[in-house]
């Protein structure tokens, strides 16, 4: 990756990591303080419905104590028991006696004039007559409510009902379950009473929270404006701010450390291979029968200016991220042809086998780079091998092209690491390629029972059914090379033999074989 493209997407992830806990903890505080209003809206509205309950119970209890009266009709003593009914009962405000559908007394005394029963509204369970509007018998006074039963009715102020302790800003409604008002407290807006009347527990509808609770008779509504998120942070509720502040510090300096890691280990190498900065080491090769060095793998090592030695499975894969790979290619065939040139022109038995990167087979620009060996170093055609994984074989026009370029040269192909990727069978069969490295994990399996260790004698039946050169890598036990030599595999490289050697200490090593230096 680029180092701007690097700095973008760095960039990106910080504010990103930087926004999702603020805005992740803001909306879980908001979420809780949304929760907290409904819960003080339910209880609001449940006492509202309670002191409705209460005042009919209330209402009930009085019919059943005046209609037990044997007075006279509107007499002192009924008169009398009317008034008590009014003492004793909060609720209620006045009592009223009717006859042939026409007020005759009240708890204040007999009636002058006439005063026709008002039609009531609705009964509710319990048999009790409610008339929502009585208009004052005196001037000035207020609506009233009034509970029916016989020939009595009791009156009530409706206020009573909404006449609880709340916040304020909440607004509350008594209605009949039908959406009628009943009663309202700090002005409810009737066609939402009506609207959420036939709605039952707690929700938000636009900016407004809402809680409706119901009883068979009535429906309580208390609703109030939805806490801005801005409030939430007035009421001192985002404690959980700190904490996303501290996650957001954290993932920004992840982030930020990640960047510059690999910000500077990109510089790093693209500096070391403008100051070739590479080794080549050579694994050698074995010929399982003889026991002797056919050729060397040649793998790059990278010696930092600190001393440490970093892994080509480090760098490897950033440099083919960052398109580096040509650069450092060229530098592994050079190396090659200055080390080895005059050994493998006068060994042409030896053979040195160097890795591709899978995108270098879909052009043949390589080939152009490979001819050095020969035309500089005197190393032929034939003595090189090409090693690329699965992966450079899947667009099979391209590897084909290349390949056939390659092998009208001289060169052999070898796919390395065979069974680690997801070549079919058909596809194989498609790929000219000369030998096949059975990859260290199959190798490691020999002798040891595991699902896997039945695959390697499958892989090598197949490499020999493909009529290709079979050369297993990471052999570190003599058993296993004894299974391999048995099984009929030719070639082998592993620390039983030996590990990947500076130059001159691998020209020992093929010198101790035996071999022309
Ligand atoms: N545990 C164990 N390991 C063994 C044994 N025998 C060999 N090895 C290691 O296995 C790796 C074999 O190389 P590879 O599969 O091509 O895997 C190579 C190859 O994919 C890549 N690489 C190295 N040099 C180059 C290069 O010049 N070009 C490209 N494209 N890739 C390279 O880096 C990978 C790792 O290379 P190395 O670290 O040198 O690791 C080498 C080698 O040192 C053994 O008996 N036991």
């Amino acid at each position: 990756m680029r180092r701007s493209r690097i700095l973008i997407v760095g960039s990106f992830l910080a504010v990103i990591g930087a926004l999702v806990p603020v805005a992740g903890m803001l909306w879980i505080t908001w979420s809780l303080a949304v929760e907290d209003e409904q819960a003080e809206l339910r209880a609001v509205a449940d006492r509202v419905l309670l002191r409705a309950q209460r005042s009919a119970m209330q209402a009930q209890a009085a019919f059943i104590e005046l209609s037990g009266n044997d007075a006279p009709a509107c007499s002192p003593r009924h008169v009398a028991l009317m008034r008590r009914v009014v003492f004793n009962t909060p609720a209620i405000e006045e009592v009223g006696y009717f006859e042939s559908g026409l007020l005759r007394c009240t708890s204040w005394g007999p009636v002058e004039g006439t005063v026709p029963a008002i039609k009531p509204d609705f009964a509710i369970a319990g048999g009790l007559q409610v008339t929502l509007a009585i208009p004052p018998l005196l001037k000035g006074g207020t609506r009233k409510l009034a509970f029916g039963s016989g020939q009595y009715n009791v009156l009530l102020d409706p206020v009573r009902f909404v006449d609880v302790i709340a916040e304020p800003q909440v607004r509350l409604a008594l209605s009949t379950n039908d959406g009628r008002m009943i009663a309202a407290l700090n002005e409810p807006d009737e066609q939402l009473v009506r609207a959420f009347s036939r709605r039952q527990g707690s929700f938000t509808q636009g900016a407004l929270s809402v809680s409706v609770v119901r009883s068979r008779n009535w429906t309580a509504i208390a609703m109030e404006r939805r806490p801005a998120v801005l409030d939430t942070l007035r009421r001192g509720q985002l404690l959980l701010i700190p904490i996303a502040l501290f996650l957001a510090g954290l993932i920004v300096s992840i982030v930020v450390w990640g960047s510059r890691q690999r910000l500077s280990f990109r510089a790093e190498l693209a500096s070391a291979i403008r100051t070739r900065e590479f080794t080549v080491h050579y694994q050698p090769i074995m010929n399982l029968a003889t026991s002797t060095c056919i050729g060397a793998e040649a793998l790059l090592r990278w010696r930092r200016a600190d001393g440490r030695w970093i892994s080509p499975e480090l760098f490897v894969p950033v440099a083919e991220h960052a398109g580096m790979m040509w650069d450092l290619t060229e530098q592994v065939i050079d190396l090659v042809g200055a080390d080895l040139g005059p050994l493998l022109s006068r060994d042409r038995s030896l053979h040195i086998a160097i890795n591709l990167s899978a995108e270098m087979f879909a052009t043949d620009r390589i080939l152009a780079s490979l001819e050095r060996l020969h035309k500089l170093h005197g190393i032929e055609p034939g003595q090189v091998w090409l090693e690329a994984t699965e992966r450079a074989f899947m667009d099979q026009a391209s590897a084909g092209d290349t390949i056939s370029k390659a092998h009208a040269v001289g060169y052999r192909v070898a796919m390395d690491d065979f069974g680690t990727g997801y070549s079919s069978l058909g596809h194989l069969q498609q790929i000219d390629f000369d030998a096949l490295k059975i990859d260290k994990s199959f190798v490691d399996t020999i002798g040891i029972a595991s699902a896997k260790s039945a695959v390697i004698a499958h892989i090598i039946d197949l490499a020999q059914a493909l009529k290709v050169e079979i050369i297993a890598e990471g052999v570190e036990h003599q058993a296993q090379a004894d299974y391999l030599r048995d099984k009929g595999v030719p070639f082998a490289q592993g620390w039983l033999f030996s590990r990947a050697l500076p130059v001159e200490d691998f020209k020992t090593f093929v010198e101790e074989q035996g071999q022309a230096v």
